[in-house]
């Protein structure tokens, strides 16, 4: 047996992400000890009863006491009162890393509070479904994916390779960015999606004419995978929002206008600008599917071992 790569993670927050986390440091023996700390007593007992940890804690100080890493996945708007209580009671070279889908606005919240004697580097695994909640959670679920780290620039390099090893041992493929061009990268190829997706199946259900057994009777599968994500997790996604404010309003800001050339195109029967259009996106699929990034069938939508509880963040 090789020795673990960490004697103790503290994983605070233990929803869809915390509890694979938990799941893939167990399956793949990467801590002795693992810390579970979250807000609510009522999802530790969950935590407790999957067997997800070694020591189960409703202080997040008193679950990074002996941390050599600690891990905060909860939603981006409680990063910072996380890394708030728990700055002081970090012990010298313990690494903090996050998991938020959001990364300025969680690096100007968390940074201020880690004391210099630890390590403060956030991230992002680009690897998730539309549930949550401690049972949601898979220990395959960071196999193949994108792993982003947002170090500041005098981050100890050390530090950074160990996380990054950490990560590698997760199964995904870590990569270094400013934390401003990942909003920008996130907020069309993530953030965007999941508000267009709200909207779709709003807009589906306030139509008069159409019945709500209709929407679900006929629906189709495009309108299906809206719901899917549009069944997402409503506080997560509000901490999006408010949290990456600027690169998402930008993104809408340029898909409204393109909408908007489309639905003229199509109020005047301009079938070539709408052909040429279609075609050049169908490329686009086509070049995803080439690099063998069409990974959405394991785990993408993945309804886990057990189904969801819809939990949402207390
Ligand atoms: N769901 C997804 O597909 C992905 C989510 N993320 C990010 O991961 C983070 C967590 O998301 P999920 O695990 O999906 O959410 P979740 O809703 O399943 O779990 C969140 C957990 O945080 C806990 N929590 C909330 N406030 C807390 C506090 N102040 N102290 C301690 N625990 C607290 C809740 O009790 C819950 O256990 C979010 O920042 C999200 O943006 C990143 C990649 C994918
Ligand atoms: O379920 C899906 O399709 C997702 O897109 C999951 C997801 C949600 C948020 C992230 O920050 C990363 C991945």
């Amino acid at each position: 047996m090789t020795k673990p790569m960490f004697d103790t993670i503290a994983l605070i927050g233990i929803g869809l992400i915390g509890s694979s986390l938990a799941r893939v440091i167990a399956a793949k023996g990467l801590a002795s000890h693992v810390a579970i700390a979250t807000r609510s007593a009522a999802t530790l007992d969950t935590a407790r009863e999957l067997g997800l940890g070694d020591s189960y804690h409703t202080s997040n100080a008193e679950a990074v006491r002996d941390a050599d890493l600690v891990i905060v996945s909860v939603p981006v708007g409680a990063s910072e009162a996380v890394a708030r209580e728990i700055g002081s009671h970090l012990k010298p070279g313990a690494i903090v890393t996050d998991v938020g889908s959001t990364k300025a606005s969680v690096v100007s919240q968390m940074a201020p509070h880690i004391p210099a004697h630890a390590h403060f580097i956030a991230g992002h695994p680009i690897a998730g479904t539309e549930q949550s909640g401690p049972e949601a959670g898979f220990a395959e679920l960071f196999e193949n994916r994108w792993c982003i780290l947002t170090p500041l620039p005098d981050a100890d390099v050390d530090a950074i390779a160990r996380l990054r090893s950490f990560w590698e041992a997760c199964g995904s493929t870590v990569e270094e960015m400013d934390p401003d061009h990942h909003d920008r990268v996130l907020a069309i190829v993530s953030h965007l999606p999941h508000i267009i997706a709200y909207n779709i199946v709003g807009t589906a259900d306030d139509l008069e004419t159409v019945t709500k057994s209709e929407v679900i009777k006929y629906s189709a599968s495009g309108f299906r995978d809206f719901t899917r994500l549009a069944a997402s997790d409503p506080v997560m996604w509000r901490d999006v929002c408010l949290h990456n404010k600027d690169a998402l309003l930008e993104m809408l800001a340029r898909f409204s206008e393109d909408l908007s050339s489309l639905q003229r195109a199509i109020r005047w029967g301009d079938g070539d600008k709408l052909f040429e259009m279609f075609t050049r996106t169908r490329g686009i699929r086509r070049s995803i599917v080439e690099a063998g990034q069409d990974t959405a069938a394991p785990n993408f939508g993945r309804n886990g071992p057990k189904s969801n509880t819809g939990e949402a963040a207390e």
